[in-house]
């Protein structure tokens, strides 16, 4: 019997590249740090309903993406979401709608890689912390100590700073990911009990600290019995913010949106900060994945091409193209 794949991250990339493997008929396994999957695609269950803190929504430009945005929505984890879009410049807030099909998962973000994890094994919880080459197998450690495997090959599902020691084995791969600079987000959430007078639901900002805002509960699925809203700093603030504590990023980003909003803001009900360190590559490459094919260790992730869920979705098909490629 042959040994299954590792795949290290359950993000969109790990589980894009899980579900090539194992439509062709190969054994693979998982290994995720955190509780549950999805990365930068999860969602945050609160005491307001679950919030989307990182990706806000994706678009779908490239063909074998779309047809996997279509299978999902099949299923009913993926609808459309057509929000009344703004842009805020030069101190002014204007409706900014255009034409671009935008999706999320439904009822939260998470639902897409939940559905994507099925049956696959997965072991949560588990933080991977080297991948060593046996003469014939590859075996990894976690951060407890303890070690698994053997494993026919490795595809490294992760952000490139995070990714840069498990690749040891294969430096030149890892020179490559050591090269990916990778910008900061800070996330705020706020609920408040009396929905905003607005129609504004998203916001792109293009200036001061917010990049971004949006109305959570307007996406398809959500729950509403408070107007949640999720506001994402832009990244030189967020870096320049780095060891803010929650409070003082609240208070900023509450107090910016507070300013462009147009409407009065109360107090909010519920308050929530989350900083994610690795959100976003500072530039997009065109790598699809890295490979070291005779080696059998593969890299994937958003930071391979332009930074977004069908980037991140795109380099794990890749990254699992390529081993098939290999195997033949
Ligand atoms: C605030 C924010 C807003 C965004 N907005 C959008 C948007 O609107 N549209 C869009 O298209 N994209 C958006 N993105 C980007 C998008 O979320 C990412 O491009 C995409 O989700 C990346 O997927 P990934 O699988 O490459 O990485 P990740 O989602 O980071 O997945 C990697 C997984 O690996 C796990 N992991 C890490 N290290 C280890 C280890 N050592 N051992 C085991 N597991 C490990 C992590 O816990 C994680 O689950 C946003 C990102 C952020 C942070
Ligand atoms: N905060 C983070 O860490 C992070 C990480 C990755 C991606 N993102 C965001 O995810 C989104 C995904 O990009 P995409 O290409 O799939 O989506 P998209 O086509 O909706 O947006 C791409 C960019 O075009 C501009 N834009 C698009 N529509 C606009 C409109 N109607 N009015 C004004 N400006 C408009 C915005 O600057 C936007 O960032 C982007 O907004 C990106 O900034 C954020």
């Amino acid at each position: 019997m042959t040994a299954p794949i590792a795949i290290i991250g359950a993000g969109i990339a790990g589980l894009s590249a899980a579900h090539v493997l194992n439509t062709a008929g190969h054994e693979v396994h998982l290994f995720e740090k955190s509780r549950g999957s999805g990365g930068r695609m999860a969602s945050k269950r609160s005491d307001v309903g679950s919030l989307d803190l990182g990706a806000q929504y994706f678009t779908a430009r490239d063909r074998r993406f779309i047809d996997a945005v279509n299978q999902w929505r099949a299923k009913g984890c993926v609808a459309e979401w057509d929000p009344a879009l703004y842009q805020y410049r030069a101190g002014a807030l204007t409706p900014s709608q255009d034409e671009q099909p935008r999706w999320v998962g439904t009822p939260r973000m998470s639902a897409i890689t939940r559905a994507m994890v099925g049956d696959l094994p997965v072991s949560f919880g588990c933080r991977i912390t080297e991948a060593f080459r046996g003469p014939q197998h590859w075996s990894l450690q976690d951060a407890e100590g303890h070690n698994h495997g053997p494993f026919s090959h490795v595809i490294i599902a992760i952000p490139a700073p995070q990714a840069t020691p498990l690749l040891a084995t294969a430096p030149k791969l890892a020179a490559v990911a050591a090269g990916v600079v990778m910008d900061p987000t800070w996330s705020a959430a706020l609920a408040f009990k009396t929905p905003l007078e607005t129609r504004v639901e998203g916001c792109f900002v293009q200036e001061g600290e917010l990049d971004w805002f949006a109305r959570n509960r307007c996406k398809p699925g959500r729950e509403a019995d408070y107007d949640t809203w999720v506001l994402h700093g832009t990244s030189a603030w967020s870096r320049a913010h780095l060891d803010a504590s929650k409070e003082q990023v609240i208070e900023q980003l509450h107090g910016a949106f507070a300013e462009i909003i147009g409407c009065a803001v109360p107090e909010p009900a519920f308050t929530l900060a989350h900083r994610w360190l690795y959100a976003r590559p500072a530039q997009s490459h065109q790598w699809g994945a890295l490979a070291d094919a005779d080696l059998g260790i593969y890299a994937c992730g958003d930071w391979c091409g332009t930074g977004r869920v069908e980037g991140a979705w795109l380099s794990g098909f890749d990254a699992a193209s390529r081993l098939l490629d290999h195997l033949q």
